[in-house]
């Protein structure tokens, strides 16, 4: 559905995106995730025709983002950050707006209001107002919105940031819905590396490369290994012990708790504990997240990205 091969964009002497090649499979969840100036901005601005690449092409459903705009545009829905709704009309004469912006044909532009509305649950508020609606109906409104002119491929940036928990959960469940019934491709950028999970595939982006492409679960693997998060009355000299066993492939120093990650906790475990002669006050073993994956390749903590970003 997407293929980039060796994009590139350069802001006057800087390489934001360096040749970078990648494919979106039809019908496919894409995490793109990277630390806060990776890259991915302008990398999903150029796939959406929004800015000229210096150099490479990208093709999007089969037309060429670069001199096929008007078809790339009419195969793509974009759900950004910023809200563009229309506070003061009401979600119907928003809807109603896009159908015209799109040429959405005159005959067909009721039906398809109904069916999106019926998709993120607003059938029923479609006469209200946007300014009377709470954050996570305006974002399903903008959903509703990007699947008008049937995309077949949706671009989701951040769709769930400043939601609360529960609406985010929502959210995801008329997402998921949308790829089971419809199919459509999804291309997602998010800091919340539980919603990244969803994805089929992930995509990081560091320093404007892609440094990995893999499944969730691919990737956890590739970096392997179990977590053990410890502490202990006598931190120093545990962190001194640790340091001189064979078996670990790494040690961080988080305060209070020790990570330390080894290929088979078990064994470990057993034999560290004889060793240890501090007593320990929590001891837990955990696989790899998605976060130990984003650290691992990109040597920061999503959050602290996220920290910077606010
Ligand atoms: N219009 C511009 N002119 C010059 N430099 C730019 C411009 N837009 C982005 N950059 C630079 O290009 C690099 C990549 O920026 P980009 O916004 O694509 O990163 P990002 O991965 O989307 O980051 P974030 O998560 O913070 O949005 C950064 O160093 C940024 O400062």
């Amino acid at each position: 559905m997407i293929e980039v091969r060796n994009l590139h964009k350069k802001y006057k002497d800087h390489h934001a995106v360096k040749n970078i090649s990648f494919d979106v499979k039809k019908g496919e969840i894409f995490g793109f995730l990277g630390p806060n100036g990776a890259g991915k901005s302008t990398t999903i601005h150029m796939i959406c025709t929004m800015l000229a690449p210096t150099s490479g092409s990208i093709m999007i459903n089969g037309y060429d983002a670069v001199k096929q705009k008007n078809k790339v545009r009419e195969s793509i829905g974009i759900i950004f950050q910023e809200n563009t709704l229309d506070e003061k009309l009401t979600a119907w004469e928003n809807l109603m707006l896009h159908c015209k912006f799109y040429k959405v044909p005159k005959s067909e532009r009721k039906t398809r209001i109904q069916e999106v509305l019926e998709i993120v649950d607003l059938v029923h508020e479609k006469n209200k107002r946007v300014e009377t609606f709470s954050g996570g109906m305006k974002r399903r409104l903008e959903i509703a919105r990007g699947l008008l002119h049937y995309p077949k491929v949706l671009f989701l940036d951040e769709p769930t940031v400043g939601l609360d928990p529960q609406t985010r959960a929502h959210i995801w469940e008329y997402i998921l819905r949308l790829k089971e019934k419809q199919g459509i491709t999804m291309f997602l950028t998010t800091h919340y590396l539980d919603e990244a999970e969803i994805s089929d595939r992930i995509g990081i982006m560091d320093k404007g490369e892609i440094i990995t492409i893999n499944s969730p679960a691919a990737l956890k693997k590739e970096i392997g290994g179990d977590i053990i998060e410890l502490s202990t009355a006598e931190h120093q000299a545990t962190i001194a012990t640790i340091k001189k066993d064979d078996n670990i492939i790494d040690v961080t120093d988080h305060g209070d708790v020790i990570h330390i990650k080894v290929q088979n906790s078990d064994a470990f475990v057993t034999q560290f504990i004889k060793q240890l002669d501090v007593p320990i006050r929590t001891l837990n073993i955990r696989k790899p997240t998605l976060n130990d994956v984003f650290l691992a390749f990109t040597g920061e903590n999503i959050h602290k990205t996220e920290e910077k970003e606010a």
